[in-house]
């Protein structure tokens, strides 16, 4: 039996039909991974024949995911009950402050936990495989080939006795069977592509004889040396100047085109969300509070989190204006709220009955989700007007 049952087309030269004289044929696959891949040629040309379609798969689907790790013989969810699909072709950012889950959503994908330390529950269903059922052999044969990863301190991420050529090719080394001569080419096309001047110098160098920024090139050479469908960079631009980190946001939405990657972006930034990402998912205290797409979350957002963050965000206009600060700090995992909703303690003056008892997600428009019923006549106390100037 197959997993999926998509619309394609049956003659793949499109651009000789218009919209309503395609024949449709339905295709079953047995292999998720051949859908979307079929899918993304079929939507190439459909769009090159100026049609649009919608995206016809998720081929991440994080359903259920809660991880807790154990503190004095306890176990604590630092995520609960995550639910999030990632497309092909799309960044999607996660953001929230330190401590609300962030990195340990991202490390469960990648399937970097100690077990005994960590209870982990739900499913992860990457192109037709639950994740989280793997061992860690065949997670092995995942991560850095079919998932990269660019982590934040590219300094700590690199070896500093190999130089950069033996690095990159460690990867291939693992996960293809390319000879010296191919692996050698590779490496020099991938630091072309991740903008790096010259590639014969720099594969020849040291990490320590590189700046900030062609380091994290090169961890990003790394992650997508073996083309990898999915790629979750761990704020890969925190380490960075202003200049630099644009030049590295450049590169991720290069790659993202280039090689139809779906890229998780993880951030507590939202200047970096709003120049970069298609889709963001907002996370408080382990729990996803908002998701929608960039303009549904930069233009209306409706959680109060969400409306905090970006209220609390430096404004280019208000430049002298004091920052909004919200109240009070993410709790710790031993301080978790189990009912209610997380972020009520942070929002005093809205009244308890505006808040569900168990907050659940709530469809505002399409594709715009949105937890507790608290959003609804949400009010800064000195903004009694909903959307008004700083947000
Ligand atoms: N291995 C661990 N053992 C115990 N607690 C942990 C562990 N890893 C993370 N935590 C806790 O889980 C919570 C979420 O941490 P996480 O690092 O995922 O947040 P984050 O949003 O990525 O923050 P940051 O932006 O600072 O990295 C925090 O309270 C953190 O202290």
């Amino acid at each position: 039996m197959g997993y999926f049952l998509i619309l394609g087309v049956e003659n793949e030269n499109l651009i000789n039909y218009n919209q309503s004289q395609l024949i449709y044929k339905a295709f079953l696959y047995t292999d998720k991974r051949r859908v979307n891949k079929f899918y993304l040629r079929m939507r190439d040309k459909l769009e090159n024949g100026g049609i649009t379609v919608e995206n016809a798969t998720d081929f991440l689907n994080i359903k259920d995911v809660s991880t807790a790790f154990k503190i004095n013989g306890q176990f604590y969810d630092a995520i609960s009950h995550i639910d999030l699909q990632v497309h092909h072709d799309e960044i999607l950012a996660i953001v929230g402050e330190s401590g609300c889950g962030k990195s340990t959503l991202a490390t469960t994908i990648m399937g970097l936990h100690n077990p005994a330390e960590t209870k982990i529950s739900g499913s992860i269903d990457f192109e037709g495989t639950d994740l989280l059922q793997l061992s860690d052999d065949e997670y092995n044969q995942y991560r850095g080939a079919k998932i990269g990863m660019i982590f934040q301190d590219p300094l700590s991420a690199l070896n500093p006795l190999k130089r950069i050529e033996d690095q990159i090719s460690e990867v291939m080394d693992y996960h293809s069977t390319f000879t010296s001569a191919e692996k050698h080419d590779r490496v020099l096309e991938l630091l072309d592509q991740v903008g790096i001047v010259n590639p014969k110098r720099t594969a020849h160098q040291f990490p320590h004889e590189l700046s900030g920024g062609m380091r994290q090139r090169v961890i990003i050479a790394i992650a997508i040396a073996c083309k990898p469908d999915l790629i979750i960079a761990d704020e890969p631009t925190t380490a960075l100047d202003v200049t630099i980190q644009a030049q590295i946001l450049d590169v991720l939405r290069e790659i993202q085109k280039e090689n139809h990657a779906g890229i998780i972006l993880i951030t507590h930034d939202l200047g970096v969300v709003a120049e970069t990402a298609d889709r963001v998912a907002v996370m408080y205290a382990g729990q996803i509070v908002e998701q929608g797409t960039a303009e549904q979350i930069f233009n209306t957002p409706e959680h109060p989190y969400t409306r905090s963050l970006l209220r609390s965000m430096p404004q280019r206009d208000n430049e002298n204006d004091d920052l909004y600060v919200i109240q009070g700090n993410v709790p710790s995992l031993q301080k978790m709220p189990q009912t209610g909703d997380r972020f009520a303690p942070r929002i005093p003056w809205v009244p308890a009955s505006a808040h569900e008892d168990n907050p659940t997600m709530h469809e505002v428009t399409p594709g715009h989700l949105v937890r507790c019923t608290c959003y609804r006549d949400f009010q800064f106390p000195d903004q009694p007007e909903k959307g008004s100037v700083t947000e």
